[in-house]
């Protein structure tokens, strides 16, 4: 039976807090222990079969230590040979049962710990999604991902680990002392009291241990974290750019050098570690010998030499269910800061949702109104003040204005990637926050500029907007957006992996894509964000001959850089510092000599257009 369920001496060195945990202490209020029931209660029957198989395994894998006596003291010192081989056979017996129970036990533990994280997860990554951008432009990735796999998994070992250690450890002590006590008090007492003193110098060298292995562990954070900077696509592009290969070099092997010492210090440690462990848990065996011998020889107590083997035998079992427990506390300050932490991103509230009796129109005209529009992503920090404008269905708006006038905030709008601080956005007369989320964003395709493509082939990043597609729809959207024949040229056409985020293709081949993507969804109100990065001349060209009819065709809103684009559209919108500035068509602007004027002269004009409307 493994009795040092998730403790014992191998675990001393993780037994500590840290100065952080020590500081964010979480506080155990019984909401929170009501919280964590409920995902258990779920599994109550295959917790009470839990139960029982620790409780019996537990007292029955002491079982041999106590036949061990009888074996000494009737099989080999009796000389009895029935009784030696009937009770050596017992034994055998009970240790493979205890075996058994502790698989059965392992079995339905696993099985347990493994349906609540399922649970968990599933739970987590349905919250997740229903998150607002504003969440995920604000919290690290890092964190969201940790949140959904290593805190997660962590609960997977509070459950096989910590709830099982607790019991099964404690279930084995009571049952050795009182099997110790039974055999002879004076012993008994003198191991008990032996224990305590076997577990200080242990938890003092842990502890030196346990900061070593941290100091090592981050000298390896710091190490993955050069690799991970310098061996990734681009970090590799900046150091062939800057030609800075030496000095990449050169902070490699320092910070492997320093990982060479750490590890060897580390190892040390283990090793000194296992000599007290070693010599402090002879002492106990050696004292019951010693004080067990005396009593026998000196004052003729009533003991055998069977009854202290199997004194020493339990004090043995000893050992290590006290130091897990005595590490118990900290594996529960532990546990419960990690389903605080996961409890609190439950709590997060959802920012954009459908609201209760969301609207769904039979049909969709197109129609966009922004009436007296406010927003801000931080309070007190306006990004866009009362901005009100019409898109009738059919007709086509482009944005223009300086970086960080607003542009891309408005169109965020419109699909709710954030809502309005002030005023209403409305679609077909209806405000955004009524219509049902489905509805609306099946409505509103985008085409943004950095474009996102999964590692698939480019038939399976069409199909994300429309999964039923044919092959044929599939290459009508490819051909009005211009990269039907590109894509026709490749060894394996609508197959072709497109990489890694798409890094197989180029930024224009990318965007192509991605409004074969948006085309295939047929929303009736189309959005481009124009790339402001430059692409080259064909690329371009390909782009404009497929953003141009589209705009003529389509409802569409366009942020546009290139003057081709500016002047598909119906009307513009000159944005500035927030505010629509200017409103008309290209020539009534340039003789108004505003904003629109100065930016057609130091931008749009010198701006390579492929479309050759200049
Ligand atoms: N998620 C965000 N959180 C906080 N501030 C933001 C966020 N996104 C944009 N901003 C700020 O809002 C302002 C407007 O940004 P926006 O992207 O709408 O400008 P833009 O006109 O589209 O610029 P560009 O032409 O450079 O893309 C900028 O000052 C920007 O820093």
């Amino acid at each position: 039976m493994e009795m040092n369920k998730g403790g014992g001496f191998g675990r001393g060195s993780r037994g500590f807090l840290t100065e952080q945990e020590k500081a964010n202490r979480p506080k155990v209020t019984g909401k929170l222990l009501r919280r964590i029931g409920s995902y258990l209660i779920p599994y109550w029957k295959q917790m009470v079969l839990v139960l029982v198989a620790i409780l019996l395994s537990s007292i029955l894998g002491i079982v041999p230590s106590i036949l061990a006596g009888r074996i000494i003291d009737d099989g080999l010192i009796g000389r009895n040979l029935n009784s030696l081989i009937s009770l050596t056979f017992l034994s055998l017996l009970v240790t493979l049962g205890a075996n058994l129970i502790g698989v059965l036990e392992s079995y339905l533990n696993t099985w347990i710990a493994q349906h609540i994280t399922f649970d968990m997860r599933n739970k987590m990554f349905r919250h997740l999604q229903s998150m607002s951008h504003r969440f995920f432009t604000t919290n690290n990735q890092g964190d969201i991902i940790t949140r959904m796999t290593s805190d997660i998994s962590g609960v997977q070992q509070i459950i096989t680990n910590t709830l099982t250690s607790i019991l099964a450890n404690s279930i084995t002590l009571i049952a050795a002392t009182v099997a110790m006590y039974r055999k002879n008090w004076i012993l008994a007492t003198v191991g008990i009291l032996i224990v305590p003193l076997f577990t200080i110098p242990t938890k003092r060298v842990g502890k030196a241990r346990w900061t070593l292995t941290r100091e090592a562990q981050a000298c390896n954070d710091e190490i993955n974290g050069i690799l991970n900077e310098t061996l990734s696509v681009s970090g590799q592009m900046l150091v062939k750019l800057f030609s800075m290969e030496s000095h990449e070099y050169k902070r490699y092997e320092a910070a492997n050098h320093r990982m060479i010492g750490m590890n060897i210090r580390e190892n040390m440690a283990g090793r000194w570690f296992r000599l007290v462990l070693r010599t402090f848990s002879s002492i106990g065996p050696m004292l019951i010998y010693l004080i067990g011998g005396i009593l026998m020889m000196r004052y003729d107590a009533d003991l055998t030499v069977g009854d202290i083997t199997v004194l020493v035998a339990l004090l043995g079992r000893m050992y290590s269910p006290v130091n897990s427990l005595l590490n118990i506390q900290v594996d529960w300050i532990r546990s419960m800061a990690l389903f605080t932490r996961i409890f609190d991103y439950f709590d997060m509230p959802v920012e954009i949702k459908n609201s209760p009796d969301a609207i769904i129109p039979d049909r969709s005209e197109g129609n966009i109104t922004f009436s007296h529009v406010s927003f801000e992503y931080e309070p007190e920090r306006p990004i866009l003040k009362d901005i009100s404008f019409s898109l009738e269905s059919g007709k086509s708006i482009a944005i223009v204005g300086p970086s960080g006038a607003g542009k891309s905030t408005i169109i965020n709008l419109i699909p709710r990637i954030f809502d309005a601080t002030e005023g209403v956005v409305s679609f077909d007369g209806i405000d955004v926050r009524k219509l049902d989320l489905g509805f609306l964003r099946s409505n509103v395709g985008v085409v943004t500029q950095d474009t996102y493509l999964f590692n698939g082939t480019v038939r399976d990043n069409l199909l994300y907007a429309k999964p039923d597609a044919t092959l044929d729809e599939l290459k009508e959207a490819c051909r009005k957006a211009n990269i039907h024949d590109f894509i026709e040229a490749q060894p394996d056409g609508y197959d072709t992996i497109v990489g890694n985020r798409g890094l197989k293709l180029s930024g224009g081949e990318k965007q192509r894509i991605s409004i074969a993507r948006v085309l295939l969804k047929n929303p009736s109100v189309l959005i481009f964000d124009e790339a402001t990065s430059s692409l080259d001349s064909i690329s371009e060209n390909l782009i404009q001959q497929a953003i141009e009819p589209l705009i003529a065709s389509h409802t569409s809103i366009i942020i546009a850089h290139r003057l081709s684009t500016i002047l598909a559209a119906d009307e513009i919108l000159v944005l500035s510092d927030g505010k629509i500035a200017e409103r008309g068509v290209h020539n009534d602007l340039i003789e108004a000599g505003g904003l629109y004027a100065e930016l057609y002269e130091t931008q749009f004009r010198l701006v390579p257009d492929a479309a050759g409307k200049q």
